[in-house]
C-alpha cells in the first residue's frame, strides 16, 4: 500500500448518519465541530477532506421505509436530501458525500470482505441474542434494563435472535487491540471514553456476526448470497469508499492510494464501540493501517436523555438555522456543550450566550471604535508603531500568544475553551478602551495616545474574529468586511493563500491607512421567542 504521500493531508469524517429519519441536532452537532476542524486545518494551509454522509442499509432503515409505505431506495434518497440540505444551511464545507448504496460502495465491500475471508477470519456459526434493530447491535443480557430495552432506545425493545450467520474472529486480535491502546493512547480520545474501551476489551473480546438472514435491505454476502452484510460491516467502510475520487476505479488499491489513513473519525458515544474496537479490528485483519485518532464527543441530551431519532424527542436544527441563522448555532453548541461531555439545550441560555458575546461584548466593541475611527481619522486605520507599544499592553501581550493557545485548542478539539480565550481578548477590549476613554484624550489633543488605543482595540477585534471563523464564518466574514478587507472566510479554494495562519494570527495585521467600511452591526441582538418553528 502506498503510505500517504504528504504531511500537508488531512482527511476527517464524521459519522455517516442513518436515513430513518431527518437529521436534528445531535447529527448537526459532530458535523460542526467536524466542519470547525476541517476549516481551521484549511488556515494551516492543509489539503482537507471532510467525508460526512449516510449510512442506508440495514433492517431499521428497511422497516422504516415499510412503515411509511416507500421503498427503501425511495426512503433514502428523501431523507439524504434533507441531510444536504441542513449541511447548506449550516455552512458546512463537506467534501464528500458517502452513501453506502453506492455501487461502487459494493465493489469496495466485497473486496474487503474477501481480504478478511481469505485470511481465514470469517467463519459461519449460529448466533444467539437480544438484538436493538435501532442500534443494530447485539446487547449483553446484563446491559438491559427493564431486561428488554437497550440502555439509549428505553422505547423500542430489544428482539431474539437465532440464525445461522458469518462472523468475524475479533477475539484473534484481542491482545493487538491491547497492544494498540497501550502503544497509541491518543488514538481514542478522551480519556473517559478510552477507560471504557479499555474495561471493555479486558472483559475479552467476543466474535462478531457480520451478516444476517431474511434481510433484503444491503449487499448479499459474496460466498453466500443468502445472507446479506451486517449494517456496520458495510457502514465503516463507508469512510474507505469516500476517499475514491469520481474518476477512479472503484478499488481498494484506488481508495487507499492518496488518503488513507484517514487522521480523524469525529463519532458520538454510542457508536464507540464499532469505531475503536471493530474497525482497528477490521483493518487489521486486511493488513492496512489505522487510522490517527478518533474522537467520542458527548450526547445533547433533553431531560437527561440523548436526543435521538428513534426515541423522537430531538430538536429541530432546520427551525433553530432559519430563526438565529448558522452561526449563533455553531457557536452556541461548541461553545456552550464542552467537547467529550454532554449537555442539555435550553432556549433562554442560547439567546442570553449569543447576545453576551457576540451582540454586546465583541460586535459592539467593533461598532463603536469604528464610529470613533470614522470620526477622528476619516474611517482609515490609524498608523502606530507597533514595535514602540509596550510589551505589557494588555491587549498586545495577550493577542500574541493568542494564536498559538488557540491552535493548540483546534488541535485538541476544545472548542470551549477556544472560545473563552478569545472571548477574553474581547472583553480585556472593552475593559481597555473604557478605561482609556479615546474620546476624551481626543479632546485632549493626545492624538498618538488615540490612535494607539484605537488600533488595539480594532486589532483585537480582527483577531478575534479570524480565530473564529472556523466556527462562525459568516460573523467573521462581515468582520473583516468592516475592517477594510475584501477576503471571504467561505471561499475554500482562496482561504490558504489569502488567510494563512500564520500571518492572520498574529497581533498586529491590520494595514495602516486601511480604508475601513461604514459600521453596521455584526450580530443582530436575538429575542427570546415564545416557540421554534420551522
Ligand atoms: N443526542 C446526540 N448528541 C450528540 N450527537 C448525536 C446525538 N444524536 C446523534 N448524534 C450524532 O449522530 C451519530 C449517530 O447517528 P444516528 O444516525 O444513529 O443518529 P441518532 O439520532 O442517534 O439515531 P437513533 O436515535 O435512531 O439511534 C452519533 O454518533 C453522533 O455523532
Amino acid at each position: 500500500m502506498t503510505p500517504k504521500q504528504t504531511e500537508n493531508l488531512f482527511a476527517l469524517t464524521t459519522p455517516l448518519y442513518y436515513v430513518n429519519d431527518v437529521p436534528h441536532v445531535g447529527s448537526a452537532y459532530t458535523t460542526m465541530a467536524a466542519d470547525a476542524v476541517a476549516r481551521f486545518q484549511r488556515l494551516q494551509g492543509k489539503s482537507v477532506l471532510l467525508i460526512t454522509g449516510t449510512d442506508e442499509h440495514g433492517q431499521k432503515i428497511q422497516r422504516t421505509a415499510e412503515a411509511l409505505n416507500r421503498s427503501p431506495q425511495e426512503h433514502c434518497d428523501q431523507i439524504v436530501s434533507s441531510f444536504e440540505s441542513l449541511w447548506d444551511k449550516l455552512d458546512i464545507q463537506y467534501d464528500r458525500f458517502s452513501r453506502t448504496t453506492a455501487s461502487r460502495h459494493a465493489d469496495i465491500v466485497k473486496e474487503f470482505f474477501g481480504r478478511l475471508w481469505d485470511k481465514g477470519d470469517i467463519y459461519l456459526s449460529q448466533q444467539q441474542g437480544w438484538y436493538c434493530v435501532a442500534c443494530e447491535e447485539f446487547k449483553e443480557e446484563r446491559e438491559l434494563i427493564s431486561e428488554k430495552y437497550c440502555p439509549i432506545h428505553t422505547n423500542k425493545p430489544v428482539e431474539w435472535r437465532d440464525e445461522e450467520n458469518y462472523f468475524f474472529r475479533l477475539s484473534k486480535y484481542q491482545q493487538q487491540l491491547e497492544a494498540l491502546y497501550q502503544e497509541r493512547p491518543e488514538f481514542l480520545e478522551p480519556e473517559s471514553r478510552r477507560n471504557e474501551i479499555l474495561s471493555f476489551i479486558g472483559q475479552g473480546l467476543q466474535d462478531f456476526s457480520i451478516s444476517r438472514l431474511n434481510l433484503e435491505w444491503g449487499f448479499p454476502v459474496p460466498v453466500d448470497p443468502k445472507q446479506t452484510i451486517y449494517v456496520w460491516f458495510d457502514a465503516l467502510l463507508g469512510y474507505v469508499t469516500a476517499l475514491l475520487d469520481s474518476d477512479q476505479e472503484p478499488t481498494l488499491e484506488n481508495a487507499l492510494s492518496q488518503w488513507w489513513p484517514i487522521n480523524l473519525h469525529l463519532i458520538g458515544k454510542d457508536i464507540l464501540r464499532f469505531h475503536a474496537i471493530s474497525w482497528p479490528a477490521l483493518l487489521m485483519s486486511a493488513d492496512l493501517p489505522l487510522p490517527g485518532r478518533i474522537f467520542g464527543h458527548g450526547f445533547l441530551t433533553k431531560d437527561g436523555k440523548k436526543m435521538g431519532k428513534s426515541l423522537g424527542n430531538t430538536l429541530d436544527p432546520v427551525a433553530l438555522v432559519s430563526q438565529f441563522g448558522s452561526d449563533a448555532v455553531r457557536y452556541y453548541f461548541l461553545k456552550e456543550i464542552e467537547f467529550g461531555q454532554d449537555g442539555d439545550f435550553n432556549l433562554t441560555r442560547f439567546v442570553n450566550t449569543l447576545n453576551a458575546d457576540l451582540a454586546n461584548d465583541l460586535g459592539n466593541l467593533l461598532n463603536r471604535t469604528l464610529k470613533m475611527v470614522h470620526k477622528y481619522f476619516d474611517g482609515r486605520v490609524p498608523e502606530v508603531n507597533l514595535a514602540a507599544m509596550a510589551e505589557d499592553h494588555p491587549l498586545k501581550s495577550y493577542g500574541q500568544t493568542l494564536g498559538k493557545t488557540v491552535a493548540q485548542g483546534y488541535e485538541n478539539l476544545a472548542f470551549s475553551q477556544i472560545c473563552e480565550a478569545i472571548l477574553n481578548l474581547v472583553q480585556a477590549g472593552n475593559k481597555y478602551i473604557d478605561e482609556q476613554a479615546p474620546w476624551s484624550l481626543y479632546k485632549q489633543g493626545k492624538l498618538d495616545l488615540v490612535k494607539s488605543v484605537l488600533y488595539s482595540v480594532l486589532e483585537s477585534v480582527r483577531l478575534a474574529a479570524y480565530l473564529l471563523s472556523p466556527i462562525t464564518p459568516n460573523l467573521s466574514n462581515r468582520i473583516y468586511n468592516q475592517l477594510g478587507f475584501s477576503i471571504d472566510f467561505n471561499d475554500k479554494t482562496t482561504i490558504e493563500t489569502a488567510l494563512p495562519y500564520e500571518t492572520h494570527a498574529q497581533w498586529g495585521v491590520l494595514p495602516a491607512d486601511q480604508r475601513l467600511a461604514e459600521p453596521q452591526p455584526v450580530f443582530l441582538r436575538l429575542e427570546l421567542p415564545e416557540t421554534l418553528s420551522s
